[in-house]
């Protein structure tokens, strides 16, 4: 048993570690290989509670290795991580050398109890547990609060969360302020929107954060081999037995998001207490639950714990180059402010990873940031308020129609709600894009000049050979798919209602832009050769020479 368990130790987990041979194709990662310290700069042991004696701890044994997976393999957590990854694993074994032959052990039997049956893994499952009570060395990681990580499902949010309506240290946010926050703000970011959903969950008992280690409770062993098998597949360029000796170690913690007793996914960290650092040692999240915020709570719900109980100031990480991006969002940098003598010779080395670090604020709510977030939203809503009056809403226009699109009723632009009160004055008319076609000031003489030229116009239109397709908005009765292809149709008819109206045309673009829709929906539903198309065309230049005739007359006019 001693030998077994010793490899949970550094000097071990280095030595092992110098002849990694990942040789997985990457799927999700790119090259990850581990470069580990070497026994001669591994720090000495930091003191730790989770650094209990390891030969009479909860999982002492490859056997007792085995025995667990076998039954995380049988039960529904994460069964078809097991059954994916099995065959790869296998043939994986012979890449490994002499110290990882305690994982094979481990893979064959798993895969042997997973053959046998249910059977064979409850009698694994029986012993460990005898041995686990019997161990008076198991370590459990309990919440400040006392409770015990990773507790009975249903009993509300477990682990390092804050419980719901509590706050963060240092930050107070009473219930009623907090919903007051929330019904005022109707509209939340993406990420606000997202922690909050979860975060509405974790309260409905639906979801939980443990932060929990290898502590020999029959449960979290089950939870730390369905992690280990997430971690596995979405990190295929890592050993798979690095990850099951991290995972499993006592010195290493690992925050894990439960969801229907299922593990979804988790960060498995070692803190280092006395240097008040944590390394990140593998996170990943199930394939088919990522970006869904799952990786930003758990990230949360990490700094948390490490903040409150750990006693953590910073994380390290080598991020993967793929997760970059991730852990950029969730604070890390690249730039390493943590003084060196801090960390260095402490964490692991990886070729191929990024080194990242975060500084864990310390007195932010991170499990409660969505709060937080709307009372930020709120104060900068307020302050607006006071500096504008940008957020009062006027009723609106009523754009009622008469036939042919009339306005029912002429408003001036002075009428207009809120218009003066936003500082429009009438002298500002000129800015506005009605205008009329003349630069006069006396808009009614202009607005009559206007029409009669309209008038005008639609006469010799009407007058016209070509003119009998357009007299008549056209008869669905008589065309029953016309209405399908022409969505904006112009007929004669409905021009001189707009003209007559005197309140519609208030330029004559406006106008002209009627009569080119009108020829236009004519060569859009009938071919060339027809003769409304040839209709159309003769139309269109007659009304183009009446419109240039009539404008060199006005001209000549007002010279
Ligand atoms: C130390 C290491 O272990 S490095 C290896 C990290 N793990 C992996 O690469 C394994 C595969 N990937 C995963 O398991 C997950 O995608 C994780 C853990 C990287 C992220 O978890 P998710 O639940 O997907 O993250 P979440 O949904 O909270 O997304 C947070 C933000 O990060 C972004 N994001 C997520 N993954 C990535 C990525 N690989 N690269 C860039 N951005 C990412 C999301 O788009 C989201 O952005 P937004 O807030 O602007 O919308």
């Amino acid at each position: 048993m001693d030998t077994h368990s010793s490899h949970l130790t550094a000097p071990n987990r280095s030595r092992s570690s110098q002849s990694p041979s990942p040789s997985h194709s990457s799927a999700t990662s790119s090259i990850h290989k581990r470069k580990l310290a070497s026994d001669d700069h591994a720090p000495p042991f930091p003191p730790s509670s989770l650094s209990a004696d390891t030969r009479d701890g909860a999982l002492t044994s490859n056997d007792d290795l085995e025995s667990i997976s076998a039954r995380g393999g049988g039960a529904d957590s994460d069964s078809d991580e097991d059954s994916d990854e099995e065959a790869p694993e296998a043939a994986n074994a012979e890449d490994s050398d002499e110290d990882d032959s305690s994982i094979r052990t481990f893979t064959t039997a798993r895969l042997d109890a997973a053959n046998a049956g249910v059977g064979s893994g409850s009698a694994r499952n029986t012993k460990i547990k005898t041995e686990n009570l019997s161990s008076s060395a198991t370590v459990k990681i309990e919440n400040s609060d006392g409770t015990k990580d990773g507790g009975a499902q249903g009993t509300g949010p477990a682990g390092p969360t804050a419980p719901a309506g509590s706050s963060a240290p240092g930050i107070v946010v009473k219930e009623d302020a907090t919903k007051i926050f929330t019904e005022n703000i109707q509209t939340s970011g993406a990420y606000s929107a997202r922690e909050e959903s979860l975060k509405r969950e974790e309260e409905a008992g639906r979801l939980k954060f443990v932060c929990l280690a290898n502590d020999g409770v029959d449960e979290h062993m089950v939870w730390l081999i369905g992690l280990k098998n997430i971690f596995a597949r979405q990190l295929p360029n890592m050993p798979k037995e690095y990850i099951v000796r991290l995972v499993m170690d006592r010195s290493h913690k690992s925050v894990m998001v439960i969801r229907r007793n299922l593990v979804v996914g988790g960060i498995t960290y070692r803190p280092y207490i006395s240097q008040k650092f944590g390394e990140i040692a593998f996170c990943a999240i199930t394939a088919d639950e990522q970006v869904k915020g799952y990786g930003t709570r758990l990230m949360n719900h990490l700094k948390q714990h490490a903040r409150d109980v750990d006693g953590l100031t910073h994380f390290l990480t080598y991020a993967d180059n793929n997760a970059v991006g991730y852990f950029i969002k969730q604070g890390f940098t690249k730039e390493i402010h943590l003084e060196k003598d801090r960390w260095h010779g402490y964490i692991k080395d990886y070729d191929g990873g990024i080194l990242m670090e975060c500084k864990i604020d310390p007195k932010l709510p991170y499990t409660d940031l969505s709060t937080m977030i709307r009372r930020q939203r709120q104060a900068i809503d307020e302050k607006i308020r006071e500096l504008s009056n940008c957020h009062i809403v006027y009723s609106g226009i009523d754009f009622q129609k008469k036939e042919a699109g009339i306005p029912k009723k002429i408003i001036k632009v002075e009428d207009i709600p809120g218009l003066r009160e936003a500082g429009w004055t009438p002298d500002q008319w000129g800015h506005s894009r009605f205008r009329i076609v003349s630069a006069s000031t006396d808009n009614a003489i202009q607005q009559k000049h206007l029409t009669a030229f309209m008038r005008s116009l639609l006469k010799s239109l009407n007058d016209h050979v070509d003119a009998w397709p357009f007299k008549e908005p056209v008869d669905a009765r008589d065309v029953p798919d016309y209405y399908d292809i022409i969505k904006d149709p112009m007929d004669l008819k409905t021009m001189s209602k707009r003209v007559e109206s005197e309140q519609y045309y208030v330029t004559f673009e406006m106008f002209v832009a009627d009569v080119k829709r009108m020829f236009a929906n004519a060569r859009t539903y009938n071919s060339p050769e027809t003769i409304y198309y040839k209709c159309s065309t003769r139309l269109e230049s007659h009304f183009q020479s009446k419109v240039h005739s009539g404008l060199q007359s006005v001209n000549k006019i007002q010279q």
